[in-house]
Order: C-alpha cells, then structure tokens, then sequence
C-alpha cells in the first residue's frame, strides 16, 4: 500500500479547517490495494458521487464501488458552495434584522458593529461540523467503500488510473462537477480576482467589493457582503438580474438591494482590469459610457465550466462540449458503460438535483438489466430557490416555457400584503404564483418570493409530483395565520374560478331548497 494523498490547504488553516481537511483529505489517507473489478467505480465526491457510492454500497448486496476525489470529499456544495454560503447569509440576515428593529417598535442600537473576522469563523465552524458526514472514513466505514485520494483519469473503456493504481471496472460514472469560468476581461488575471473557490477564506472584510455576474451566486453573494458592512457594485451583464428567474420575482429582489445600497451596473461590459496601489481598477461601458471604478476584492460569479480536463475521455469515447459531458435521458454517456450525474452533465446545478440524479444513475447501471426499468431525467419535477432576501423559490415550468410546449396557461397571483402573516411579519414584498393549466386545475409551476421561500415551495412540488391539483390544495387545511396561506389563497381563486353563472344559480337554487 502507497499513500497517494497530497497534503491540501484549506486557509487559514485554523482549528475548523483542519478539522475539515482531516474529515474530507485526510492528510494521512492511504490508498487501497484495488479490487480485482469493480461494479462501480466513481469518479469526483461532490453531492453526485457520495450520492451514487453510497447508494449503491449501502444495499448491502455485496457491490463492490470505488469512490475517487481529488481535492475534497463534499465537493462544492460542502467546502465551497451551499453551506459556506447559507451560514454567512444567516449572519448576514441578523444584520439586517437589527437595522428594520425601528419598524417592529424595537429601537435598533445605534451602531451595529459586524465582527467579520467572526462570521466568517462560525462559517468555518459549522462546516467543519458538518463535514464528518462526507468524511473519507466514514465512506470507508460505514459502506465499505474503496476511497482513491488522487485525479481520476481513464485508460480505457474498463479502467481508470489513480496515480499509481490501476482500477477495473464494469460500470464507471463521471461526478466530477464545475468550477467557477474565468471571466475574459483584459488583465483580470494579474490583477486578482475571488470566486466561490477563494472567497470563503477571506478574514477580513474587502471594504470595497465588486460582484461581476447578477445570477444565484452574485446576488446572493452581493447582499450578504453588503449586509456585513462592505460597499458593493455589482456588474451584471443583462438588463436586470437573475435573468433567468420570473420577471417580477427578480424585480423585488433587485428592488431590495437597490434599497439596501448595493450599487446596481446592468447592461454593462467589463472591459479591463488594472492592479494599483490603492486597489483594483475596473474598466467598464454602461449605456455607451466609458466609466471606471476602483475596488479592494472583486468577486466572479459568471458561470460554471465543467471538470472534463484530464479524465481523458477521448481514450473511452465519451462525447463532450463547452457545457459539460453529453449524455442521454437515462444519463448515460455516449460510452455505453459509463454515465455521469450533477453540475459535469446537468442544466440544473442544484445539490438536491445532483442527489435526485445519482438515484436514477444507481438504478440504471446496476437494476435495470437489458435497459429495462430505467428511470429518466426528464420525469423530475425540479424545485430550486435563490437564497436572498427574500428568497425565489421556483417549481415546475414557468408561463413561457408552458405556452412553448403548446400548452394553455392560466395564472394565479397572490401577493402577500393580502396574507395576514407575512403583515404581521412585516415581509409583504412578495407573491405566490401558480401556473396551472387553463380550464383545469393541474398545476404546471410556481414561483414564490418570501423570507422563507424554499419552505413553502415544496408544498407545491408535492402537489405537482403526488398530481393533486388547485381544487384538492384548496381543501388542505392551512393553520392560521402562516405564510403559507397564500397558496391556499391561489388554490382558493382557481376554486371560484368554477362559479360560473350557471353554477351560481344552481347553488343559489340549492339555498332555497335547504
Ligand atoms: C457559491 C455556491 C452556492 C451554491 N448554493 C447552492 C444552494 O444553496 N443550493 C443548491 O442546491 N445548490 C447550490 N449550489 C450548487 C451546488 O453546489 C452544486 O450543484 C453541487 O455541488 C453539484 O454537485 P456535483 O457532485 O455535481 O459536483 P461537485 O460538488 O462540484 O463535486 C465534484 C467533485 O469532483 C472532483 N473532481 C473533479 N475532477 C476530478 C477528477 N478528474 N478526479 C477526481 N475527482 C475529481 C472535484 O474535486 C469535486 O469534489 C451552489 C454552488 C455555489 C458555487
Ligand atoms: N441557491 C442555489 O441553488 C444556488 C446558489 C448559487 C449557485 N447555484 C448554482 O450555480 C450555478 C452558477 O451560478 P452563477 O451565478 O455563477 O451562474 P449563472 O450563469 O446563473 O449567472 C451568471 C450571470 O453572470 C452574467 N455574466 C457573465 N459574465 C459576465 C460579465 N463579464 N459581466 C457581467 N455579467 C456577466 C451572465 O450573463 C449570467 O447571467 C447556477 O446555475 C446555480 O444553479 C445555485
């Protein structure tokens, strides 16, 4: 037995990160001596793998799975992704809330003061804490799977190569994620920038920052910093943010920080980047003007680019693009035994849409012999939520997409100045939306703007998923007074949608008969 494993740096290595590296990179690892053959064999351990390894290895049916991560167990989601990102929005939500205090008959103090240093310590305190679960000795463990600390790349259509072990399999899947893409602005890279990879082990708070990119990771990067006391520009290249979300849901949000002080530049087009002695210069055009800023970080959330580099998928026959590997219905690759699940294949970059990915991934390549029984991508019903404040919470299809596949859309609008809790929580900018299709009352999609978005939204997936329509929704007892009453409210105007007049006069007919 050799050890493989190559000592990894999370800063600042404090107690919490090392406690985080021993759990997810051991620094001691030793890679085993590989089975004859593997059943499985999967390479990358973010969401998507662990989800697949263990899956499969914990039906205790003797499979034999091999998991290989070359950076940190967890992957993004874990390290660099949700949870780093959650624990420093609640903080940062903690600012907010002192400073509406006045609005709730509370008098705020006078001054707030935001020991960052301090966030950014109880973040790395609470991933440490939860990072045992993706931990390196527990997949061994727990499921007896073989961990491979080190790069995964194929040799041939039943072999992968890990340093210096050689692994045979009859079923591989490739896990192996995105990263953030380098922006192509002139002298970004001299100059410096942050992303998702770096911007967790900031200390000290950049008293000006720049976000370039107004999708999930910007904005919801850009309102924490701002709440936790930076100056914030963020650059956003469309006419408004989170583009891809409903219209009016992005407007509240960008409303919102608007209001908060986050200084907005849409439609723009960074041009360059130039290291100074005072800070990092930006070079932009916003409406035909040449315009410049000076800044102490600047942080990129432009995207994602897949990790294809180095598994030589060529050698296999594994086709591939810009976006990520190609794959079919069933998630498989264009080579017949291997597969592949999460942000390296998907449209939907989402932990709980990698999770959801790797079960059909484990049905198809070890329970469906002959192709027979395999589950789908495309049967998903796909809730995802954009964690500012207030959150957008979104299910299903939205109005467009509906009316594109040749549907007939009715839509159900319920702001929540109309909902007696969000008044008494002070939190009516917001709505709930239901898509559902016209003259029927089977739900397509919904959206939801609100504080706590995300825990209402699944209510609605659970709807479309069990196929209980508005009607059904309607007869739910909601308690008194909750949020989410306002899907009840939507589900209760599609139900007076069928008082038509004949409808009124039979009942009219019926009260005087009772
Ligand atoms: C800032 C941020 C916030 C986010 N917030 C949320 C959120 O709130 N909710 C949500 O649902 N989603 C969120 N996401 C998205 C979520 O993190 C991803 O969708 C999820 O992590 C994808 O999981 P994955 O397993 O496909 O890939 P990854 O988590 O990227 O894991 C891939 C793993 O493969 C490894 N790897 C790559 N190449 C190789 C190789 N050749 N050999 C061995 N190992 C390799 C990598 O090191 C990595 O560990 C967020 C993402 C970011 C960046
Ligand atoms: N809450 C969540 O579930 C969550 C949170 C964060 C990230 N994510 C996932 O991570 C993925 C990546 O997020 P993202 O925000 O990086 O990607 P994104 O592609 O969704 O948004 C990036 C935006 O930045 C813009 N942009 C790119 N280059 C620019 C430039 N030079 N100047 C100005 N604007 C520019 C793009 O046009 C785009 O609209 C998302 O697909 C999302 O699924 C999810």
């Amino acid at each position: 037995m050799t050890s493989t494993s190559e000592r990894v740096i999370v800063p600042p290595m404090d107690d919490y990160n090392q406690q985080l590296v021993s759990h997810v990179h051991p620094p001691d690892w030793v890679n085993p001596k590989p089975a004859d053959r593997y059943d499985l064999v999967v390479i990358g351990a973010g969401t998507a793998g662990l989800v697949t390894a263990a899956g499969a290895a914990g039906m205790d049916i003797g499979l034999k799975v091999a998991l290989i991560e070359r950076h940190l167990m967890g992957g993004d989601c874990l390290n660099v992704g949700c949870v780093p990102s959650k624990c420093i929005i609640r903080s940062s939500r903690v600012v907010a809330q002192m400073k509406e205090a006045g609005d709730f008959g509370i008098r705020p103090p006078e001054q707030i003061d935001i020991d960052f240093s301090a966030v950014m310590e109880r973040m790395r305190k609470l991933r440490a804490g939860i990072s045992h679960h993706d931990s390196a000795q527990r997949f061994k463990q727990t499921y007896n799977i073989d961990i491979f600390l080190g790069e995964g790349s194929f040799q041939d259509s039943n072999t992968i190569a890990v340093g210096d072990k050689i692994l045979r399999f009859k079923k591989a899947v490739i896990t192996t994620g995105a990263r953030a893409v380098r922006p192509s602005i002139e002298g970004i890279e001299e100059t410096g920038f942050l992303t998702n990879e770096t911007v967790f082990s900031l200390t000290e708070r950049p008293k000006r920052l720049a976000v370039i990119g107004g999708g999930p990771i910007g904005c919801e990067l850009a309102q924490a910093f701002r709440r936790l006391g930076c100056e914030v520009i963020l650059f956003h290249r469309h006419s408004h943010l989170l583009n891809k979300e409903d219209t009016d849901a992005a407007e509240i949000v960008q409303h919102k920080f608007e209001q908060e002080g986050i200084r907005l530049v849409l439609d723009c087009k960074m041009k360059r980047a130039v290291k100074m002695d005072e800070g990092k210069l930006l070079h932009y055009t916003c409406n035909g003007q040449d315009e410049s800023i000076i800044v102490d970080e600047i942080l990129v959330g432009a995207g994602r680019a897949p990790n294809i580099e180095g598994l030589n998928l060529d050698a296999v026959g594994v086709e591939y693009h810009r976006k990520g590997i190609k794959v079919n219905d069933y998630l498989q690759t264009t080579n017949r035994n291997i597969y592949a699940a999460g942000d390296i294949c998907m449209k939907w970059k989402f932990t709980h849409a990698a999770d959801a990915a790797a079960r059909i991934v484990i049905k198809n390549t070890l329970f469906s012999p002959f192709g027979l029984g395999r589950s789908k991508l495309s049967d998903l019903v796909m809730p995802w939520v954009t964690y500012t404040d207030p959150e957008i919470a979104h299910v299903g299809m939205y109005e467009d997409e509906a009316q594109e596949k040749g549907m007939k859309v009715s839509t159900i609008k319920i702001p929540f100045n109309t909902v007696d809790r969000a008044i008494a929580d002070g939190e009516e900018d917001g709505f709930v939306k239901i898509h559902h299709q016209k003259g029927s009352d089977k739900i397509l999609g919904a959206t939801i703007v609100a504080r706590h978005a995300g825990e209402m939204i699944s209510e609605v997936t659970t709807a479309i998923v069990g196929n209980v329509g508005l009607s059904k929704l309607s007869s739910a007892i909601h308690p008194y007074p909750t949020q989410a009453e306002g899907i009840k409210k939507a589900a209760d105007a599609y139900r007076r949608t069928l008082l038509t007049p004949n409808t009124k006069r039979f009942l009219g007919l019926l009260t005087k008969l009772s």
